[in-house]
């Protein structure tokens, strides 16, 4: 018996990758893969990736194959300070104006579209690209970036460009959360594996839990070393993200979904989540 977790490589989801003990994980077989959201949404939906962190839209996308991970995500309410759309002219000039989308992505494309077309009524020509903000703006007007790629573009943006956060675009137009990164698990895995995922899962709650009770130390010491920045950015930026995923949480999302399917994004309509009850397993966490 074995499990593979997937891992955003992205420093957003490291408060339930830090405190994880992965060498006991990997006695029971555990095996981390490191990966853009985009990467890790392909590889569960081909059954090669068995839990972890996936896009929220990747789930509506294959709802009937997995479970959601209760208590687990990347949420904000409001700023994300981390997907942005990048612009050479001001939100209201944007409509018409080509837009080049991270390859990495697939919430937050959706939720731009979402913004763009649904709430401002604009017209877009959109392109697929990979995560680099020069290059993406040769032959456009405006990029969206999300992760490291977008904090470190925000970080050395050229003078005059504009930045738009798609977190606080979203909750001025709905005054709901957005939850960007789900922790899902193939249903597969839960029927042959029941007690490793419990395993699995409760340890990814107790290095949140430690994260949250530490806040963020020492963490962010190790994050500003690895990926730059001041820490008082990174404090602030762990600070704002919600990693819970009770009713508020999934109430904003089900509203994204509702939207993404009205606009032909998903072909089927999600109007419940489909939640794993892991009150009912007894596993322990392995830290
Ligand atoms: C908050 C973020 O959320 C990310 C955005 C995702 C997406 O757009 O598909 C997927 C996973 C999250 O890591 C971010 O990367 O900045």
């Amino acid at each position: 018996m074995s499990l593979v977790i997937g891992e955003i490589s992205y420093t957003n989801i490291l408060p339930f990758f830090y405190h994880l003990d992965r060498d006991a994980l990997k006695e029971k077989q555990c095996h981390f893969v490191p990966q853009v959201p985009s990467q890790l949404n392909e590889g569960m939906a081909a059954g090669r990736i068995d839990i972890g962190g996936i896009s929220s839209f990747a789930y509506a996308a294959n709802a009937s194959a997995y479970t959601l991970l209760p208590n687990l995500s990347v949420t904000s309410y409001g700023k994300v300070n981390s997907i942005f759309l990048f612009s050479k002219v001001p939100m209201q000039e944007i409509n018409g104006k080509n837009i080049a989308l991270t390859s990495s992505s697939a919430s937050s494309v959706h939720l731009l579209k979402i913004i763009l077309q649904h709430f401002y009524s604009f017209e877009n020509k959109y392109t697929t690209m990979e995560p680099d903000l020069l290059a993406m703006l040769q032959a456009n007007d405006a990029c969206m970036l999300i992760g490291d790629d977008a904090i470190r573009s925000k970080r050395e943006l050229p003078d005059g460009m504009y930045a738009y956060d798609l977190g606080q675009l979203w909750y001025e137009q709905t005054g709901l959360p957005m939850t960007y990164a789900v922790f899902a698990v193939r249903n597969q895995a839960i029927a042959e594996q029941t007690e490793l995922v419990g395993t699995v899962y409760h340890s990814f709650l107790k290095s949140k839990q430690l994260s949250e009770s530490r806040e963020y130390q020492p963490m962010v010491a190790d994050i500003v070393k690895t990926h730059g920045g001041e820490k008082l950015f990174w404090d602030e930026y762990f600070n704002q993200l919600c990693n819970d995923f009770g009713a508020a949480e999934q109430k904003g999302l089900l509203y994204f979904y509702s939207l993404a399917y009205k606009m032909g994004f998903l072909p089927e309509s999600i109007t419940e989540l489909n939640v794993w009850d892991s009150v009912s397993v007894q596993a322990k966490a392995c830290q």
